[in-house]
């Protein structure tokens, strides 16, 4: 908490009300945080003295008095100009006596309150605590002078609604708040005025601060002068009033009216000057929000009488004498105050208890001392004046108190924060539509690329099957007229030799053109991949299409496999019909000098004589083109093929490979013996085995081979597919097979005892009587 100062100006003693030395914000342009002047922050953890001022007032004479006095003179003589008032002793003698103000009989509602209780609700609303308290006798005017509502005729307002009105003027409805609780001493009992039920209310001091607080009274939020008007006229009805000798509406207790303000404030931002190395920068501290809480306490003290002269009995009189005890706990403090004592009686009434802070402490008093013209009443009269006389010693120290305006600063912070994240939700939303439209254009640009491809993609495939499928019935074409030009040949006994090379040439040719082909297939494969991944590199967000693409690449990579692999069985397939019809050449010229193992051989030799002689004559045979067209290694591959038809055909491929002596090398190299020996080994197709076996026959031949194959258990490879052979075609490869191992000395002991001589071999000279062996094996 930070308490602020506020000099009050007069000296003691003097005749005038002291106002505030800082001119106060219009009220007709209130604003809450700029309009609310601070006072130099130097002195602000200082309080400075401030005495409390008091003013006379002078009710005019009533009926009554006008009545009984009517001979005799006032009492009282006022000179207002001077501050003074002379208090008749008798005809020719009198007190004066000075005041802070003198206010005649005939002073207007008006100007009492601007010179008693304005000055103190300005400094209400600076942020100081302030009380404006009425003291006199019975039927003297405090009532009057404090609580008329003024409703018939509002000249005749009382301080308690002015200064309501100054109040609701000056504060900012957005940003400060005034509550108020109206209460009742009667009796030394503490009554809420406008919850009367509640008549136990416990006074609180707080012993640091001295600070008296009343928790449990009602507390109202004034928003207008009408619920304010409301509020004294429900707390004027809960009043306890007598009629009384004295006074017909005299009150019986105690009556205090606070309204409690809170103002916001905003400080000032401090221009903090550093300086480095001689360089001065201005740094600007920002503002904090602070509140200043301050009351403003109205007290009508109920009137003090004789109770002889007011006839009080009973019940009244039981009540004259608890005011007249707190009135003289009152007197007896200000008494102290007046004269410092160091101890001050406070704590002997609940009346002096309440108004701790009003005299001696931190508030700003005016107190308004009422006193009647009648020279009967002289003795209560000079009681008042002599009461105010010393209410006038009575110094308070002012202070301002601040408090760090937690509830401003935290409504301030949510303010900023629901900007934060109204500009965050606008950012967030900004950038979502962003991600949704390059979503969109990414969309619309895979689905274009997609299309494309996919036009493509059906255009070169059906190109691609138109192609094949022609090539195809091409060859099959062939393959029939050669086959019928065979036939005819062979019916007429004509050597075809001509007509086959032709044919051979033109099949090369048709070969050539297409591996052409296939290479500008492969090569729109990989344009066409590459556009893909161009059309799709930019957008992450097309995962799935660029999957479907993949998988329809991968679709088009297995076609190509596919139609490789028909290229090859086709090759193949010309490739026998080449060489059968080279065969058939031969035999027609009565030539032939022998023959070889091969795919389609009939008769088991071991003088090799290959069809790849043609090279010899400068002419590349359909097999050398083959193997240099496709590759061994494609051929040994297509091995393991899972299409039989494949196997069937590679393995017959291999085996015409392995019939020239220059390829038997590479094929061993290249892993095709072993390949060949795991055909006997897995496939339990007998075509396969014996062409495998055939092949095998043929790179026997090969002191080397023999070595590996006996080292990869040839032997018993061949042993066993001998033994599970149905055709004699397969017996006779096989056989041919080991005779070629048997050729190798050391090798003879082991294919002696090799199943097959021993439980099937049929061979006339086979002294092991093999039982489906027609034919010769020379090594026998
Ligand atoms: N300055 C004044 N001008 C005209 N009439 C006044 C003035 N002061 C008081 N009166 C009248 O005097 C009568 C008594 O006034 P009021 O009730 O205010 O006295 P009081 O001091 O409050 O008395 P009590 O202490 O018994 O309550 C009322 O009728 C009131 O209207």
């Amino acid at each position: 908490m930070a308490s602020n100062l506020h000099r009050n100006g007069a000296q003691r003693g003097s005749a005038k009300f002291d106002r505030p030395l800082k001119p106060r914000p219009r009220a007709s342009s209130p604003s809450p945080g700029s309009g609310f002047r601070r006072p130099n922050s130097a002195t602000r953890n200082d309080a400075v003295p401030g005495r409390v001022r008091v003013a006379v007032r002078l009710r005019p004479r009533n009926a009554e008095e006008e009545m009984a006095d009517a001979d005799f003179g006032d009492c009282v003589e006022l000179q207002p100009e001077l501050k003074r008032l002379k208090l008749r002793r008798n005809n020719w003698d009198s007190d004066t006596f000075e005041f802070d103000e003198v206010l005649t009989q005939s002073a207007s509602q008006k100007r009492v309150y601007e010179v008693v209780a304005k000055p103190v609700v300005e400094s209400v609303l600076d942020g100081y605590n302030g009380t404006v308290m009425a003291y006199g006798q019975t039927g003297t005017g405090k009532t009057f002078t404090l609580g008329q509502l003024g409703e018939g005729d509002t000249s005749s307002r009382g301080i308690m609604v002015r200064s309501m009105e100054d109040i609701l003027a000056d504060l900012s409805p957005a940003t400060d708040s005034v509550t108020v609780s109206y209460l009742q001493l009667y009796m030394e009992t503490l009554q809420d005025l406008l919850n009367p039920a509640n008549d136990n209310i416990p006074i609180v001091e707080d012993p640091r601060t001295g600070d008296v607080s009343l928790p449990g009274a009602t507390l109202v939020d004034i928003r207008d002068q009408q619920s304010f008007l409301e509020l004294l006229r429900i707390g004027e009805a809960n009043r306890v009033a007598a009629n009384t000798k004295m006074n017909t509406e005299s009150s019986r207790s105690h009556a205090m009216l606070t309204v409690h303000i809170k103002r916001s404030v905003v400080e000032s931002e401090d221009i903090v000057s550093t300086s480095q190395n001689g360089d001065v920068s201005h740094l600007i501290k920002p503002s904090k929000p602070l509140v200043r809480k301050s009351k403003l306490v109205v007290v009508d003290l109920a009137g003090s009488e004789r109770v002889h002269k007011s006839g009080s009995e009973g019940l009244m009189l039981e009540e004259a004498k608890s005011i007249n005890l707190s009135l003289s706990s009152l007197g007896k403090c200000i008494n102290a105050l007046a004269e410092n004592n160091a101890h001050v009686p406070f704590r002997d009434s609940k009346l002096t208890r309440m108004l701790r802070d009003s005299f001696g402490g931190t508030a700003r008093t005016s107190l308004i001392v009422t006193i009647g013209p009648s020279p009967r009443h002289r003795g209560e009269t000079s009681s008042t004046i002599l009461f105010g006389q010393r209410a006038m010693k009575v110094e308070n120290m002012l202070k301002i108190k601040e408090e760090f305006d937690y509830k401003s600063l935290s409504r301030k912070l949510e303010i900023q924060l629901d900007k934060l994240i109204a500009e965050n939700e606008r950012q967030q939303k900004s950038f979502e539509d962003d991600i949704e439209k390059i979503n969109l254009e990414a969309q619309c640009r895979i689905m274009e690329a997609e299309r494309k491809f996919a036009n493509e993609f059906e255009k070169e495939k059906l190109k691609c099957q138109m192609e094949y499928m022609g090539i195809v019935k091409e060859l099959e074409q062939k393959l029939v007229l050669n086959q019928d030009r065979h036939d005819c040949h062979a019916d007429n006994g004509e050597g075809p030799a001509q007509s086959s090379a032709d044919e051979v040439a033109e099949l090369k040719m048709l070969l050539e053109t297409e591996s052409n082909r296939r290479k500008a297939a492969e090569e729109e494969v990989a344009r066409l991949k590459w556009q893909l991944e161009k059309y799709t590199q930019p957008e992450e967000g097309g995962c799935f299409e660029i999957t479907k693409l993949h998988n329809l690449l991968e679709d088009e990579a297995h076609q190509k496999k596919k139609l490789e692999e028909e290229i090859i069985i086709l090759r193949s397939q010309l490739l026998q019909s080449n060489y059968e019809i080279e065969q058939m050449r031969r035999c027609l010229e009565g030539g032939s000098s022998g023959s070889t193992f091969s795919a389609t051989d009939s008769s088991v030799t071991q003088v090799r004589h290959s069809q790849f002689k043609d090279a010899a004559n400068g002419q590349k045979s359909p097999v050398a083109t083959l193997f240099e067209q496709v590759g061994l290694q494609k051929i040994l591959s297509l091995l393991e093929s899972d299409d039989a038809n494949v196997r069937i055909h590679a393995v017959k491929v291999v085996a015409n490979l392995a019939a020239e002596e220059a390829n038997q090398k590479r094929i061993v190299e290249a892993g095709g013996l072993t390949s060949l020996l795991m055909l006997l080994r897995r496939y339990e197709d007998e075509t396969v085995r014996r062409v495998a076996a055939g092949a095998i026959a043929n790179l026997a031949m090969n002191e080397a081979n023999q070595e590996l194959i006996m080292a990869e258990g040839g032997i018993t490879l061949l042993s066993m597919a001998a033994s599970d052979a149905e055709d004699p075609q397969t017996l006779r490869m096989v056989a041919g097979a080991i005779a070629n191992l048997c050729g190798n000395g050391r090798y003879q002991g082991l294919t002696r005892n090799c199943k097959m001589w021993t439980s099937r071999c049929s061979f006339p000279s086979c002294t092991r009587n093999c039982q489906f062996c027609k034919m010769r094996v020379s090594s026998f």
